[in-house]
């Protein structure tokens, strides 16, 4: 296996998974069965952009902000790493030779650069279980209609399901994010047996300081958008809103220990780009337009049960 240096330290990388944006790898000693590995690698992945960046500083776009709104302990860590020059016919190799990659992103390459981040491990060991899931709109899109049936993204989720089938990640996950962040512990119960089968993990989903993130990710995403992005304007901050896109959009990854111990931690706070803004507008529209908050009784919506 080839070698690459990491912030000067050699070793060697092995693919562990991909999403659209980024590839992951796991990071190992130079020699197999070798010593540790330098501190700064250890317990972390490497995570490497598809798409080319001019700056390496806009690999951490946004970190300050999330550092000042939730605790250290909660947040999947992210350190610029460089890399050797030559690395990307490396990489590209170990790409083109991986296992199990998801068809439909066989033609992805790693465009080179000369930095990837370093990022918490939250990969299980050994009699460990790993939970990943999006909180998602925590609280109802500004745009809503007032008597709406349906979250945001309920509404979503029965909107494509009513279409081709075609069902995300989140729709997969068939949970109200409402019910995540409602004052009755029932509907956060409820939510939570949804995302997990994990007796401690529904349980952390529902304790404190799980409970304290969701709080404070639906603040945040009600205070960076609260007009709605059907009511924007030529004077809105449009930083605010990819905030805010970002915040409804990140995972949580929940690590439940052997020894039943649970770390939690929000990753996938890539800042998102204003690229996506006719997207969202449409998505909106297409909500609004459709009757999709409204529509009859939602079996898994909060809102719907309420009425
Ligand atoms: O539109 P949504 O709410 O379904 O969210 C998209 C996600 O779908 P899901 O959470 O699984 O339903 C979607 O997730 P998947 O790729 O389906 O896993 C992406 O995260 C997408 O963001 P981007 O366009 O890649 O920046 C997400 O799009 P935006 O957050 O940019 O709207
Ligand atoms: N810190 C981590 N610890 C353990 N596994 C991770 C970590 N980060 C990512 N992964 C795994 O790699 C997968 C892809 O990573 P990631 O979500 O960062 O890719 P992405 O391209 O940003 O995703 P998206 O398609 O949402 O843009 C995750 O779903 C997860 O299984």
């Amino acid at each position: 296996m080839a070698l690459v240096r990491l912030g000067g330290a050699k070793c060697r990388l092995e693919y562990l998974s991909e999403g659209g944006a980024n590839f992951i790898f796991r990071i190992l000693p130079e020699e197999r069965n070798a010593g540790d590995l330098p501190p700064r690698l250890t317990r972390k992945l490497l995570r490497l952009r598809k798409q080319s960046i001019a700056n390496p500083e806009d690999l951490l776009s946004g970190e300050q902000e999330w550092q000042a709104i939730f605790p250290a302990k909660n947040l999947v860590q992210h350190e610029l790493v460089d890399l050797q020059p030559g690395a990307k016919t490396i990489v590209n190799d170990l790409i083109r030779k991986a296992k199990g990659r998801p068809a439909h992103r066989m033609g992805d390459v790693w465009p080179g650069g000369t930095h990837g981040v370093l990022v918490t491990d939250m990969s299980p060991g050994q009699s460990e279980q790993l939970i990943e899931l999006k909180p998602k709109w925590l609280a109802q899109s500004p745009d809503a209609p007032p008597q709406a049936r349906r979250c945001r993204t309920c509404a979503l989720r029965a909107q494509r399901a009513a279409g081709e089938g075609i069902a995300t990640a989140t729709d997969a996950q068939g949970s109200c994010p409402l019910d995540l962040v409602s004052d009755s512990v029932q509907s956060k119960r409820l939510a939570a047996a949804r995302l997990t089968d994990v007796p401690r993990a529904q349980e952390f989903l529902v304790g404190e300081e799980a409970q304290f993130l969701f709080r404070t990710l639906k603040e945040y995403q009600q205070r960076w958008d609260s007009v709605g992005i059907l009511s924007l304007d030529t004077n809105s901050d449009l930083r605010s809103l990819s905030k805010a896109m970002t915040v409804r959009d990140c995972t949580l990854f929940v690590l439940v220990k052997s020894d039943g111990e649970v770390e939690g931690r929000l990753g996938d706070l890539d800042m998102k780009g204003l690229d996506k803004l006719a997207k969202w507008r449409a998505t909106e529209q297409g909500l609004v337009d459709g009757g999709w908050y409204m529509g009859v009784v939602d079996h898994i919506c909060s809102l719907s049960r309420a009425k």
